[in-house]
Formats: C-alpha cells, structure tokens, sequence
C-alpha cells in the first residue's frame, strides 16, 4: 500500500545524520508521552486512538443525516471557526477542488469565520433562491463569530421554511453538555451529534466537527477514515526517526528551530491545497505559539506566490525553510496545444501536459531556495483522495504533538485566544463585564487621539 513519505534531501547540510540520531531519544520520549498521554495536555489526546475507536453507529448516522440534507439542500452552510471550520473545508476542496461550488449538485459553503456583513449579506441574497439547510459546529458552543452567523441564517431559514420545516434542516454539534448552542439544540429539538471532551478544536476533523460537512459534500468518510486508521497504525507503531516520516518532520523542524530558522513555510502546487495549509498553520500555531516560543507557520502557493513571495523566499532574511507538499498522482491532465504562429514561443512545450510543467517548476524551485539558503524537505503524497488526505492530517496531528513536546509547550492548550476576546466583549459592553467596559473605554480614549498621520490636502 502506498503511503505518504518525507523527502529531506535538501536539508542534508543543515541536518547531520548526527544531530538526527542525538535528537532520537528525545523524539521517543515525546512519542511515548503523546501515546501513553503522559504529557502536558493529557486529557486532550483523544485524538490519537479516534480513528480505531470510532462507533460504526455514528458513521451511518452521520451518513444518514448528511443523505437527508443533501435530498432537500441545493447548499449547505457549514458555520464554525477554527477547528470547528478549517479541517472540513480542507478536506472538502482538496477533493473537489477550489471551483467546486461552481460545479458540485449540492453546494458545501460556509459562515461564521468572520463578522464581515457584506459576506453575510451576499450569502443571504445567494440563498434567496435556493433550498438550503445549516450545519452549526461549536465546541465550546459559545464562540461570538458562529453564534452571530447562525443567528442570523437561522432567522433567514426560519423565514423561508417556517419554524418547523427549520427545525429539521438545522444539524448542531457541540459539546455533550455545556454551552449555549447545546442548550438551544435541546429547546429546538434539532438533531444533535457530540464533540468528545478529549478531543480539542484543531483536532476534531474526524469528529462529526469534519466528517459530517465532508459527507454533505458527497466524499467518502469511509475512505477517510481508512486513512487515518492506516496512518495511525503505522506511525503509532514505529518510534524510530529513519522509519517514521512524522517523527522525522517533527525532529528537522525541532533541530532547524534550535539553529535560529524562525519561520516554516509550507508550499503547495495545487491550489486545492490551500485549506489544508490553512487548516495545518492552526494546528502547529495553535499548538505551539505560547511561552514566547515557536517557529511561525506561513503557507504559499505556488506557482502563483513565486510571483509575489519568490523574491524574499529565494533572497530575504535567511530565517525560513520550506516544506512542498507535492501530490503524485494527478486527477487531470492538460495538454499544450499546436499553435502555428507561436508568438508566445511556447510551442517548444507543446504536447507537454501541465503536471510535467508544474513539477519542473517545483523542482526548478526546491533547488533555486536550496541555493539561496532556504532549505526544504518535501511531503510526497500519492494522490489527492479521501483516504491519503486521511493519512495527511493524521501525519501532521501526530507530528504537532511531538513536536510540541520537544519544544517544552503543552500543544493541547490555547490560552493566548482569549485576550482579545476580553477586549472584544468589554467593548460591546457584555453582561458581567461592566468594569472591563469602563476599563477599556477609558483606555482607548486616551490611547486614540495620538501619532495619527494624514496628508494635509
Ligand atoms: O468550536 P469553538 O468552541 O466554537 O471554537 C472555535 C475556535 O475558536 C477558539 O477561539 C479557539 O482558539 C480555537 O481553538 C477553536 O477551534
């Protein structure tokens, strides 16, 4: 069977084989404490072993809930932030690509990442002539921006449906027991699948958090999930670096972190990959960002940010190495075609498909960046399916946890994300906070009227 490997040939001068065995030992450790949930953050690695423990049961129930919204549901608006958004649109544009609402049957699109009311009114007056249905994901069940969302969609469903035709296209997931949305799922009676305790935000994508808008969007979870459980008994099986692609990524961003490099790009060629980098900066920055530490976690695409980034990628402060995630296996092929006057001199490429093009260009890059003092390693995987985007995100969660362990963080833990929530609701003067509103206010008066710069005219 076919598996995703680590390429790291071009960090070979900046990572000995030396500091590679040294870093060994402390690579197990942090193997085993994320296995055994020794380690900080124990009781938020119910990760790990989800993907064998997963209930047959709720997959089909799952399954079920998603079949029924897709008969009724030209589009179905998957609101949630952070974990509970990212993994399920990662997974589902990786599939079907980034124009996939363009040519899907039932359309997966989604709110409650931002508060911008120009999307939010576009996306009402799309759905004005469509049959739509909502899926709202909160852990904590309290978060302002899909709160906000769905409030507002579930009084646009309501309008168009009535309350109790609403009521049936409405699917919530959230915590067991606590917070508001659980509450209001209760007094609605809508159908309702859990968020389990152990399982924190970034890691829940096969959850119902990711597996339910997944299946709304037609792509197999079985297959997914095959992923994750071939990828969870591999790497769970195997604690040596030269053998275990997680580890090895985890180790060389450690080591190259301890050589002063300070910023981890992670480069794709295939736009459908862009969620995934999105969904894998909240997964290391989330998971790593805290005691003034970590490397930060940038993404590009390429071949489009050569055209911006390339220059200081290739030229720029020497503080960042790559990681290509490069897809073998390509769905389509494009062909150049003949063109008699040739005036963009491009017939020497014709007959060429644009795969072959676009791998020279990443292998034209790997080696232009190597030469300019930015190293890379590259993430090979076999195709873009369901089952290897599976063994990816199970890779990364793996590799997350280790690699906070050897940086001397709790990867599991996420304090920093309330500081400006604090000031969020201080200053629209939330219930229970009046003194933080005072507070605030006072501050930002004195704050505001300095070191302002206009032009005159
Ligand atoms: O699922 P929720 O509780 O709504 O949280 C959504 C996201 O927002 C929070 O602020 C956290 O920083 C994230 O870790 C979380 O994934």
């Amino acid at each position: 069977m076919e598996r995703i490997t680590l390429n790291y040939t071009y960090m070979s001068d900046v990572i000995s084989d030396e500091a590679f065995m040294q870093i060994q030992p402390e690579v197990e450790q942090a193997l085993r404490a994320t296995l055994e949930k020794t380690g900080a953050g124990r009781d938020f690695l119910g990760w790990v072993s989800l993907p064998h423990e997963i209930p047959e049961a709720l997959l089909q129930d799952i399954q079920q809930t998603a079949d029924a919204l897709r008969a009724k549901s030209d589009v179905i608006i998957s609101i949630g932030i952070g974990g509970s958004y990212l993994g399920a649109r990662a997974v589902i544009e990786a599939v079907q690509g980034p124009l996939a609402p363009y040519h899907e049957a039932t359309q997966v699109l989604y709110a409650g990442h931002n508060i911008s009311s120009w999307y939010m009114q576009d996306l009402l007056t799309f759905l004005e002539k469509k049959d739509f249905s909502l899926i709202v994901i909160s852990k904590s069940g309290t978060t302002t921006e899909p709160a906000l969302a769905f409030r507002i969609l579930r009084d646009a469903l309501e309008k168009c449906y009535g309350k109790e035709e609403a009521g049936k296209r409405i699917v919530a997931i959230t915590d067991k027991a606590k917070g508001a949305l659980k509450q209001l799922a209760n007094d609605e009676g809508y159908k309702t699948f859990i968020i389990p305790d152990d399982v924190g935000g970034r890691f829940s994508v096969l959850t119902p958090v990711g597996l339910l808008p997944i299946a709304c969007a037609g792509i197999s979870i079985q297959e997914f999930i095959k992923g994750f459980r071939a990828m969870a008994s591999a790497l769970t099986a195997e604690s040596s670096l030269k053998n275990n692609p997680a580890l090895a990524y985890a180790a060389i961003r450690t080591l190259l972190y301890r050589q002063g490099k300070q910023i981890e790009i992670l480069v794709n060629f295939e736009p459908a990959l862009h969620y995934v980098s999105e969904w894998w900066k909240q997964l290391f920055g989330e998971s790593e960002g805290k005691d003034g530490k970590a490397l930060f976690p940038a993404s590009v695409d390429f071949t489009t940010d050569l055209h911006s980034m390339g220059q200081l990628i290739q030229d720029g402060v020497r503080n960042l190495f790559e990681t290509f995630i490069i897809v073998n296996k390509n769905r389509h092929t494009v062909t150049v075609p003949h063109d008699e006057s040739n005036l963009d001199t491009l017939n020497y490429l014709e007959g060429k498909n644009l795969n072959e093009i676009n791998f020279s260009a990443y292998q034209g890059t790997a080696l232009a960046h190597k030469d300019g003092g930015a190293p890379s390693m590259t993430i090979e995987l076999p195709e873009l399916t369901p089952y290897y985007l599976g063994q990816l995100l199970y890779f990364f969660e793996i590799a997350v946890a280790v690699s906070g362990y050897l940086l001397k963080v709790n990867p599991f833990d996420q304090p920093g994300v309330e500081a400006y929530k604090k000031n969020m609701f201080a200053l629209l003067g939330k219930p229970g906070v009046e003194q933080a509103t005072h507070e605030i206010h006072t501050r930002l008066e004195r704050i505001q009227p300095k070191h302002i710069v206009t032009l005159e005219k």
